[in-house]
């Protein structure tokens, strides 16, 4: 590494500031890890082609390829619900139909993007325990109408992790993808915290995806210690014909192109990927640990990824916040939601449990 790349790295909150915000609402508040952090420094020593015509970029596909150990088709864009979107909408055609879970990002939290980029591609979405999809909800959403006023369901969206923290297994992913290839329905794969699932079921990325019949899927590098950049992968190929159109239309076809695909080769490069996950999840059974001998806190999923749901009484949630913590409330069926990253403390941990424990004693 040339001596003249600065060893900055993000470090989580300070817990010894009292008047610090103690950041745990989301993946999406950490820095840039300290791989990522490298490479994108290295990136930018000297100029190179934009567009994707990179050596990084080249390089970073390169890697994906020996990670899923396949000949798969690689793409970056700036976030996930371009990336959702964008690979919904080459997954079927205006009107067709994509069935998800009712807690679904796409269908919650993206204001429409899926719908919007497919030109209106309709979301059936299901209900299911733990925030998951079953084969028989699919299969009932499908054969429920086959007149020509239903739009034809052509894909399932799965997020995995879950929005609630949980996973799906890999029978589980079998079932669905049986279910899918009777009914002729493409799978795609929100990965937004796909590492999560890998480093909690301690699976292959390959197991977890093709060959689980995942046809594309949306691999997020932010909540994985990237700035941004997020990697559509498609394990089938034809879907990705014209996909580089897609991003271009979309303006998600970023000039710089190395400088989303070189910090994504230092995570792959390094293995921080899954490191940065392992420790992520680590500190959400951490804190689901530390919070369960507590009365007046219930633990409200599995804590399987990185993600903690706790519900907590109002005035438990206020004096939460009066302490500077920040957690969300408007994801999944409720409750605070409290997300671990790769720079998250055992410290910072430690001290949301004693704070969570004096709020519930006052
Ligand atoms: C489950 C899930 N999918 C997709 C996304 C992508 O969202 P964004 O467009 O904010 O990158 C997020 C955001 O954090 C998410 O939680
Ligand atoms: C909810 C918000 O859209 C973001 N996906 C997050 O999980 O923090």
């Amino acid at each position: 590494m040339p001596n003249s790349v600065p060893t900055t790295t993000s470090s989580a909150t300070p817990v010894d500031d009292p008047g610090a915000p103690r950041f745990l609402a989301s993946d999406n508040t950490s820095g840039i890890c300290p791989e990522a952090m490298e490479y994108l420094v290295q990136a930018n020593q000297v100029d190179d082609l934009a567009y994707g015509n990179d050596r990084w970029t080249a390089k970073a596909s390169d890697r994906f390829r020996e990670l899923f150990e396949t000949d798969c088709e690689v793409f970056f864009v700036f976030n996930g619900t371009a990336a959702n979107s964008l690979a919904l909408a080459s997954t079927c055609q205006s009107y067709h139909s994509v069935i998800c879970h009712q807690l679904a990002h796409i269908e919650t939290d993206e204001c429409g993007g899926p719908e919007f980029f497919s030109n209106g591609s309709k979301l059936l979405t299901v209900a299911g325990d733990n925030g998951r999809v079953t084969p028989e909800r699919i299969a009932t959403t499908v054969t429920r109408r086959g007149d020509i006023h239903y739009p034809r369901p052509r894909a399932v969206s799965l997020t995995q992790a879950t929005e609630v923290g949980t996973v799906y297994a890999l029978d589980e992913l079998h079932a669905i993808h049986d279910v899918a290839d009777q009914h002729g329905l493409r799978i795609h794969m929100d990965g937004a915290r796909f590492a999560n699932a890998c480093a909690g079921l301690d699976a292959s990325p390959a197991d977890l995806t093709w060959r689980a019949g995942v046809d594309v899927l949306c691999f997020s590098g932010t909540k994985n210690g990237l700035g941004f950049g997020e990697a559509v992968i498609f394990f089938d190929r034809e879907l990705a014909e014209d996909f580089g159109y897609r991003c271009k239309q979309a303006g998600q076809l970023a000039s710089k192109m190395r400088f989303l695909s070189a910090p994504w080769l230092g995570l792959l490069e390094s293995g921080a990927w899954l490191s940065n996950a392992q420790h992520a999840n680590a500190m959400a059974r951490r804190l689901a640990a530390g919070v369960e001998a507590l009365d007046g806190v219930r633990l409200m999923f599995p804590v399987q990824a990185n993600s903690v749901f706790l519900e907590l009484a109002p005035a438990t949630q206020q004096a939460l916040r009066d302490s500077h913590w920040t957690f969300y409330t408007f994801i999944g069926e409720g409750g605070a939601r409290f997300v671990c990253s790769w720079n998250t403390t055992p410290a910072l941990i430690d001290s949301l449990i004693e704070d969570l424990r004096q709020a519930l004693r006052s």
